[in-house]
């Protein structure tokens, strides 16, 4: 029986800078098996494209449909270059244990090689394989940093982020190196036998598709929305690692980062951040390679406060997931790291629909919850008032937030998403959480950040 090795792709769609996808390379190449490129669409409920959340709304937009589309549409022409065909799974996790199970009669399955996510889902999900007596090596690579050259355990890490970006900046921890492909046409898998293992969704689950991308058909006739921020329709910001690259190299080549500190609070534009989260989020983009390329300008262009505020940023990306590898679970509990019970308030449903439709009256808050919906992006300074709003003006549980977030968010990452919204609710590691989580007047707000009224007008007045 032929030797054969899986890739399971994840949040991680790139073959450049890919650590875990080269282990899996020199595991191949060791021991003279063959590599198989996978990425599931698979979930607990059925397939993720008709998922539904347990508050009546899909788990996974449109635009978040499209977005992984294209970006895996581009990892598999990166596949093909070196030789290799992306297999995609759609259906149950029962599907996707039949495939891996029948996999491994077939062939001497060696091994699973992933990225490693330190949040429950997925870790069930690498459980789940592991059930089948596969073994699974789930490599961490998500981060600017290397945990493993912390001179101190990631379960001792400090709580606060202030804390915590201290003992990084005072050892002045090495950024992960950026490594090349390892990916060689020597070791593709090219075998017909292959085909007989196609997995179909149940015949219901195919209905929904079908009936899904129609409605995606029209939603992107709708979605060619000029104002959008992240204008994910353009080439220039099309999911995937090469207009990732092309973003990241047009960025660098301009001022911008520069003055980046200066208009990162501001609500509209391309060019007011970086823009890299949606590219970051799907794993187009590492983290060590946009922190290679911001070396690379302050090599040429001379370090600032603002160059500084970008790696900054970056550190809160690494420290919620640190924080996921700290406290796992307990960041999913209902009162997140409290230490009281909690007892959050009911669903209401027309306050729901109050605040994602934007019928709320506030109207900045409608504005931002409108270009939320019809663009899946959404600054990062709208992004705490919409949430605040929600929370602390509607009276609302803050994990519904997070779930219409995760439906939403063209960048939507498991451990910023939650990390954000646990600390805006004051049940994470804000130090003023124990008063109840951060409180933002839209009105003051809005004084300060649209004063002339021109974001509100934009999104409101259609
Ligand atoms: C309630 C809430 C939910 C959020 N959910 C997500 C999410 O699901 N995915 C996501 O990538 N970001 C999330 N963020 C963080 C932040 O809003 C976005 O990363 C940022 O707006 C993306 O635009 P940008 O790439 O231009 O950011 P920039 O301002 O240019 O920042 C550069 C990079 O730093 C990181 N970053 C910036 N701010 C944060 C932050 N507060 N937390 C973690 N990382 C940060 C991102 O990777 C970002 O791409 C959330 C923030 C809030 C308040």
């Amino acid at each position: 029986m032929k030797k054969l090795v899986v890739y399971w792709f994840r949040n991680d769609l790139r073959v450049e800078d890919n650590p875990a996808l080269n282990a899996a390379c020199a595991y191949a190449q060791h021991t003279g098996a063959q590599l198989l490129p996978l990425f599931c669409h698979t979930s607990a409920q059925g397939t993720l494209h008709v998922e539904q959340t347990q508050w009546g709304f899909a788990r996974l937009s449109a635009h978040r449909r499209y977005f992984l589309r294209d970006s895996l549409l581009d990892l598999r022409e990166q596949l093909q270059q070196f030789g290799f065909e992306l297999m995609e799974l759609e259906g149950e996790l029962s599907a996707q244990s039949a495939f891996l199970a029948a996999l491994a009669q077939t062939y001497t399955l060696q091994t699973i090689f992933c990225e490693d996510i330190a949040a429950p889902e997925e870790r069930a999900q690498v459980d789940a394989v592991r059930a089948l007596k596969i073994d699974v090596q789930a490599v961490w690579q998500s981060t600017m940093y290397d945990p493993t050259s912390f001179d101190f355990d990631i379960a001792q890490m400090p709580d606060q982020f202030t804390a915590f970006r201290h003992k990084i900046e005072h050892a002045a921890y090495p950024i992960r190196q950026v490594v090349t492909c390892a990916l060689s046409a020597s070791f593709a898998l090219r075998d017909a036998t292959l085909e007989k293992f196609s997995v179909h969704l149940s015949k219901q689950s195919q209905t929904q598709l079908d009936a899904l991308d129609d409605v995606d058909t029209q939603v992107m006739h709708d979605i060619h929305d000029v104002r959008s921020s992240f204008p994910y329709f353009l080439p220039e910001f099309r999911g995937g690692s090469r207009a990732a690259h092309a973003h990241l190299k047009n960025y660098y080549s301009s001022d911008l980062p520069h003055s980046y500190k200066q208009t990162r609070n501001q609500l509209q534009g391309t060019r007011f951040s970086t823009k890299f989260s949606p590219w970051l989020a799907s794993g187009a983009l590492s983290a060590p390679q946009v922190m290679a390329a911001l070396r690379e300008f302050e090599a040429e262009k001379g370090q600032s406060d603002s160059t500084y505020w970008i790696w900054f940023e970056l550190l809160w990306r690494d420290y919620f997931r640190y924080l996921h590898c700290k406290y796992g679970v307990r960041l999913y509990r209902a009162s997140g790291l409290s230490k009281l019970p909690v007892d959050l308030p009911a669903f209401d449903a027309q306050k729901f629909q109050a605040w994602t439709q934007s019928m709320t009256g506030e109207s900045l808050i409608d504005a931002a919850m409108r270009e939320l919906t019809s663009t899946g992006y959404l600054s990062n300074r709208l992004r705490q008032q919409v949430i605040s709003y929600w929370l602390h003006e509607l009276g609302g549980d803050w994990r519904v937030a997070a779930a219409w977030f995760e439906s939403q968010l063209l960048d939507y990452d498991v451990y910023s998403n939650q990390g954000n919204c646990l600390y805006l609710a004051g049940f994470g590691t804000d130090p003023r959480g124990y008063l109840g989580g951060r409180w933002f007047d839209p009105k003051k707000q809005a004084k300060q950040h649209d004063a002339d009224g021109s974001y509100r007008t934009l999104w409101n007045s259609r």
